[in-house]
């Protein structure tokens, strides 16, 4: 395959058109077609290269390159990006085939690559997935549009169109669980080390039990073993006042010994059967509080509960609330009172959400009944808090994945943030603001701004980050495709 792409090459020059060109798993670059016999700006193998399809820019594709670094690349559109995509796949798999053909392997091949290759597909089917949600949302404006006046066709062409959407999910779920059975697979047939792949693909608030907090391991590294966890009863503490009163929870730091706790605890409390039960490991997700202690253990506590396998496309209110509401001070305690602008902006946009909470149970539902009741443009709505929030809380998932899963510098995983997420929304007040509260918190390591004490690694909260990272970015993905199916952003 051949043609040209965006390649993002720094911030003076920004994107610049190359000529690329894919033969024989190998990916060349040049200045231009008329340049490829004079030779190439740039090469790299596929099969040492993983491409990643954007979760929101449809047009972007990124390679990850075995130094942990990425190329940044932009096709003209959405099917030129997936052309590219399935190419660049293919290319992959054709090189793996051939490598193991000349070492003579056997079948079995390196259990990582395939957990690659489906964690690949995997983006592969959200894409599509997205792709399709857009259509089905295009379809219905245009079928209003023209079954105005027949409201029984134009019914009838909506519960279509919901039958479609209904059935991505489950396409998605069951692919879920494929990668679910796929894990299990590894880990039974596997020499004790994480597959790179695993997934929690059941979030703690899905499995009838909590995950039992193993006993803090040595110093981790990336790769720990995955070992099958024992899981038992965990209760469900007495929900605070304004929250509803099935989702809300608070998770102790560890499981509650219930002889010693007072009966009151468990007032309204969900208590479970007292079974216990053993799951394989990879149903229960590397429990990234077992690490250690670092200021990000209590968002990690919370931000497994926010999007559930049972209900993916939906943000349960009370996990959402309370996730959001420990990003203010954290980012005080971390970065200082230059932050306080940040802090009650947040704050203010949680409020906004918060004074509409009613009985809703999702955030879903709080948005769409705003909307039917035409509240959703005032300053004051919960939609514009949420739209603001929502790009905040990108803005740290890009941050925290630039820092775990890019090993970038904390200025630059910011500025990376702050250029997709806020810069374009922003004057040029504001965007000197930020370039003023950047310098003032730059200079500093991971340790040295996430870990409390001196005995805990930075791949403690590198680890952390790049959960809180997956978990932040189900919750963009959900808000952004509320927001686009149901035109709340016009
Ligand atoms: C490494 C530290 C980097 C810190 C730099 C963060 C970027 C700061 C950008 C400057 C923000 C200035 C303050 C707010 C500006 C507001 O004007 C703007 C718009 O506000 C909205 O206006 C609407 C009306 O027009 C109104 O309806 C709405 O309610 C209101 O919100 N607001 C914003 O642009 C949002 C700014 C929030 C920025 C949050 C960034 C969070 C930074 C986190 C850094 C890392 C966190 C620690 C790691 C956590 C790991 C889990």
């Amino acid at each position: 395959m051949e043609g040209y792409l965006s390649k993002w090459t720094n911030y003076i020059s920004g994107w610049k058109r190359r000529y690329f060109l894919l033969n024989q798993g190998v990916l060349s670059y040049y200045l231009s077609c008329e340049e490829v016999e004079a030779g190439c700006r740039g090469s790299v193998q596929v099969i040492h290269c993983r491409p990643i399809s954007h979760p929101h820019d449809h047009c972007r594709l990124d390679i990850a390159l075995p130094s942990k670094r990425c190329i940044y690349l932009k096709a003209s559109t959405s099917s030129e990006r997936q052309q590219w995509l399935v190419a660049l796949a293919n290319a992959k798999m054709e090189s793996e085939d051939n490598k193991r053909e000349k070492e003579g392997s056997n079948v079995w091949v390196d259990r990582n690559v395939d957990v690659m290759r489906l964690k690949d597909k995997r983006n592969e089917f959200d894409t599509n997935r997205q792709l399709l949600l857009r259509q089905i949302s295009a379809l219905k404006t245009e079928v209003e549009a023209v079954t105005k006046s027949n409201i029984d066709e134009f019914k009838r062409i909506q519960s279509l169109s919901l039958l479609i959407s209904s059935t991505c999910d489950s396409i998605l779920t069951t692919f879920d669980e494929c990668l679910s059975i796929t894990n299990i697979m590894l880990s039974e047939s596997h020499d004790g080390s994480e597959p790179m792949g695993t997934l929690p693909l059941i979030t703690p608030s899905d499995s009838p039990f909590l995950p039992r907090l193993p006993a803090p391991r040595a110093q981790s590294s990336r790769s720990t073993s995955a070992t099958p966890y024992e899981v038992t009863e965990e209760t469900f503490l007495s929900p605070p006042s304004y929250l509803h009163p099935i989702t809300s929870f608070t998770l102790s730091n560890s499981i509650p010994d219930r002889s010693s706790t007072p009966s009151s605890c468990y007032e309204n409390c969900v208590t479970l059967p007292d079974d216990t039960v053993s799951l394989p490991s990879p149903f229960v997700p590397p429990h990234p509080l077992v690490d250690g202690d670092t200021v990000l253990s209590p968002i990690c506590q919370s931000i497994g509960f926010v999007v559930t396998l049972s209900e993916p496309d939906k943000i349960q209110m009370a996990p959402f609330l309370k996730t959001s509401r420990q990003f203010p001070d954290l980012l005080i305690q971390l970065f200082g009172s230059v932050c306080a602008p940040m802090k009650s902006d947040i704050l203010g946009n949680i409020c906004k959400i918060e004074t509409k909470l009613e009985n809703h149970k999702t955030l879903n539902e709080l948005i769409l009944a705003e909307k039917w009741r035409g509240e959703h443009k005032a300053d004051k709505s919960a939609t514009i808090g949420l739209l603001w929030l929502n790009r905040s809380i990108h803005f740290i998932q890009i941050y925290c994945s630039g820092l775990s899963d890019n090993n970038l510098e904390s200025e630059k995983a910011a500025m990376d943030a702050y250029q997709v997420t806020l810069m374009p929304h922003h004057n040029w007040v504001v965007k000197s603001l930020f370039s003023f509260i950047l310098k003032q918190t730059s200079g500093r390591s991971v340790h040295e701004i996430f870990c409390k004490n001196k005995a805990t690694s930075a791949d403690v909260a590198l680890r952390q980050m790049s959960y809180i990272s997956q978990e932040l970015l189900k919750i963009v993905t959900i808000v952004d495709d509320l927001y686009l199916s149901n035109n709340l952003l016009n």
